[in-house]
């Protein structure tokens, strides 16, 4: 949705491995599970730079001084580097040894209101989506779209979320990268729940104590966003729970990616569970988290 990273290329089956020059302490590398290539640096000790985005820096203030500000990086404002402007937020990953990492993307949307609207006032056609498509599942296309060689963003998008769970269960699994060095990033015809729960299993590698503080973690994020005032009034897309943990038994989750959390006209406020219809703004977030929470809750012996 920014002009800035329109043009970078996606991170694909790989992931990037940023070995991060840490200031003083430790070298550690620095994982990208997911998201846009070059979007971050390093930063500071126990820091990172991520590409500046006006809705992140607004959204990560406004959490700052929010109920869910344990469930999200702590935000450190504005960074000029070589003449680019970054947002500066805590390393997720500093507190850990070795760490498995997961990232899913919440939600039953995946594009914002606002993109549906633009994309339609002004269609751009998308022939690198339209390459992306083909590579996944090359019936896809449209005759139309075929005889174009490119589709439109969110028709992309849509087919992305109903090939994947995003629409069955309002998350989808993103990427998971284990401690051993293992990474997978091809989650995208991973749609039932069985599915989902294989992939978790593998994540967890049987770990009951990590399973359990996951779940634990997950109910507590789902009362506190309940609560939050920030969550009732703004429109949360695209916005991923990175799930981390190692060989200690620490396990934690945090929010992530504030790119397309959007604050709704005054007054105004959102359920986050029932179903979208254009007009309304619901982005399915909660009921998301309440099929996490089943899915993973079935996995945890009684
Ligand atoms: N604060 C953080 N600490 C540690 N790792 C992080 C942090 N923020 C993001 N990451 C890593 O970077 C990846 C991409 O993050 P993020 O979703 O914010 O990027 P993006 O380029 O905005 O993604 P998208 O293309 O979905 O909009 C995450 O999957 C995670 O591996
Ligand atoms: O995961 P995929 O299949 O590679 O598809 C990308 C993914 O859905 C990103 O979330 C999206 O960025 P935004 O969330 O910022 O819209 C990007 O759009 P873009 O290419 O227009 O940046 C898509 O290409």
């Amino acid at each position: 949705m920014h002009s800035w990273n329109k043009s970078w290329r996606k991170l694909k089956t790989m992931v990037h491995w940023s070995p991060f020059v840490v200031s003083f302490k430790k070298r550690y590398p620095w994982v990208q599970l997911a998201g846009h290539a070059g979007n971050f640096k390093a930063g500071e000790f126990g820091k990172i730079l991520k590409k500046y985005c006006e809705c992140e820096h607004r959204s990560l203030e406004g959490l700052m001084l929010d109920s869910l500000r344990p469930y999200v990086p702590g935000y450190y404002g504005l960074v000029e580097k070589e003449g680019e402007t970054y947002n500066q937020m805590e390393d997720l990953l500093a507190d850990f040894d070795s760490p498995n990492i997961m990232d899913c993307k919440m939600g039953t949307r995946t594009y914002l209101e606002e993109e549906l609207v633009k994309a339609r006032q002004k269609p751009k056609l998308r022939p690198d989506m339209y390459e992306k498509m083909i590579a996944v599942d090359p019936e896809a296309p449209t005759p139309q779209e075929r005889s174009q060689q490119a589709v439109l963003k969110p028709r992309y998008m849509q087919w992305r979320e109903t090939l994947s769970s995003t629409a069955t269960l309002g998350f989808r699994i993103e990427g998971i990268k284990k401690a051993d060095g293992t990474c997978n990033t091809n989650f995208k015809k991973t749609r039932h729940r069985e599915q989902v729960q294989q992939a978790f299993e593998d994540f967890v590698e049987g770990n009951i104590s990590v399973l359990k503080t996951y779940l634990v973690t997950l109910k507590e994020l789902r009362t506190a966003l309940e609560k939050s005032d920030f969550f009732k009034s703004h429109e949360v897309v695209g916005s991923s729970l990175l799930f981390v943990h190692d060989c200690t038994g620490l396990a934690r989750v945090w929010m992530i990616d504030f790119g397309k959390t959007v604050k709704l006209p005054d007054s105004e406020t959102l359920d986050h569970r029932i179903p979208w219809v254009e007009g309304n703004r619901e982005d399915g977030y909660l009921w998301g988290l309440d099929n996490l929470v089943d899915i993973m809750g079935a996995m945890v012996p009684e």
